[in-house]
């Protein structure tokens, strides 16, 4: 299976290094309008520890809402199916920063990977801490999923996103004034916009999600990180809700659980086989990873890996 990966990684490498249909960056966060949209690079890691890699792969890019999978991981192990009261588990069928469904349904997100529900979800974490306690914490996190302490949060970033993202600040005082946030709405944010702006390589991205693919554990740390139930339902909600309103498509085409960030990565799961990290920083309207999903819906097909 190895070898035949291999040839199909670079295959599908070469002819999207070619395509003249990128999709459109994330201008809207400032520092991301300048990535060059020509990037690709795909990782794909086995339970072996056995790592296949195509282009871009080393080079780091802007995690984006692919942490919304970490901080939910962190906070059901910190506070277990409570948060559920305070965050739904239903696609919702609107765009990743809609703010419609939050005020008729009195504050309740539909789900956690939307970003009503990741601010909710960053508000659980931050409970009582200060948010640099808080950041601090999902960075340790993040470094022992990955087993890797060269993996950061870009300030710039984090900080562009603070002073831009006045959707953000509407979906956090919204949550507020319906009671559903217990932090101050700016502390909120911060946290939420340092999540996201996490820095990882595409072969960090499919390390990380290794205990999605085994069960909860890591197999190559041989580490629990979260009970086999959860990730069973992570992935359930990755594959529900992980592309927002491309979900319905996403599932169509590629089949597996997935999670997309702005920054044009996509972390998809093969459950018990590959855990796979995908980056093209061009989106398309759903804000997901254009050529991303091309390359999980070849890689797919030709592996013949399906949930379904
Ligand atoms: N879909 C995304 O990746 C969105 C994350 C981004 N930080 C935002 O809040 O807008």
């Amino acid at each position: 299976m190895k070898r035949r990966l291999n040839a199909v990684l670079s295959d599908i490498e070469a002819e999207l290094r070619e395509s003249t249909e990128r999709g459109e960056v994330a201008g809207y966060i400032p520092p991301l309008a300048g990535i060059d949209p020509a990037k690709f690079g795909i990782a794909v890691v086995l339970p072996d520890d056995t790592t296949l890699l195509a282009g871009d792969a080393d080079e780091k890019f802007s995690v984006q809402s692919i942490s919304k999978v970490f901080a939910l991981t962190l906070a059901l192990g910190n506070r277990g199916d409570s948060i559920w009261q305070r965050v739904g588990r239903e696609p919702s069928g609107d765009p990743f920063n809609s703010s419609v469904l939050l005020e008729l349904e009195k504050g309740i997100p539909r789900n956690p990977f939307i970003n009503a529900g990741a601010i909710v979800v960053a508000d659980i974490l931050l409970g009582a801490y200060q948010p640099r306690e808080t950041i601090g914490e999902f960075l340790r996190f993040m470094r022992f999923v990955t087993a890797d302490d060269d993996i950061y949060i870009d300030h710039h970033v984090a900080q562009a996103e603070n002073d831009s993202g006045f959707n953000n600040a509407a979906l956090a005082n919204l949550l507020k004034a319906n009671g559903n946030l217990d932090g101050a709405p700016a502390h909120v944010l911060g946290v939420y916009h340092h999540y996201c702006a996490l820095a990882m390589s595409c072969r960090q991205l499919a390390r990380a999600g290794l205990f999605l693919t085994s069960s909860g554990r890591n197999p190559i740390t041989d580490t629990r990180i979260v009970a086999a139930q959860r990730v069973r339902r992570i992935n359930a909600l990755m594959m529900t809700c992980g592309h927002y309103d491309g979900s319905g498509d996403f599932a169509f085409r590629v089949g597996i659980p997935a999670k997309s960030g702005v920054g044009g990565g996509i972390l998809a799961i093969v459950p018990g086989i590959a855990s796979i990290a995908v980056w093209s920083p061009g989106l398309n309207r759903h804000g997901n990873s254009l050529l991303g999903t091309q390359a999980l819906e070849m890689l797919c097909q030709q592996m013949n890996w399906s949930v379904f």
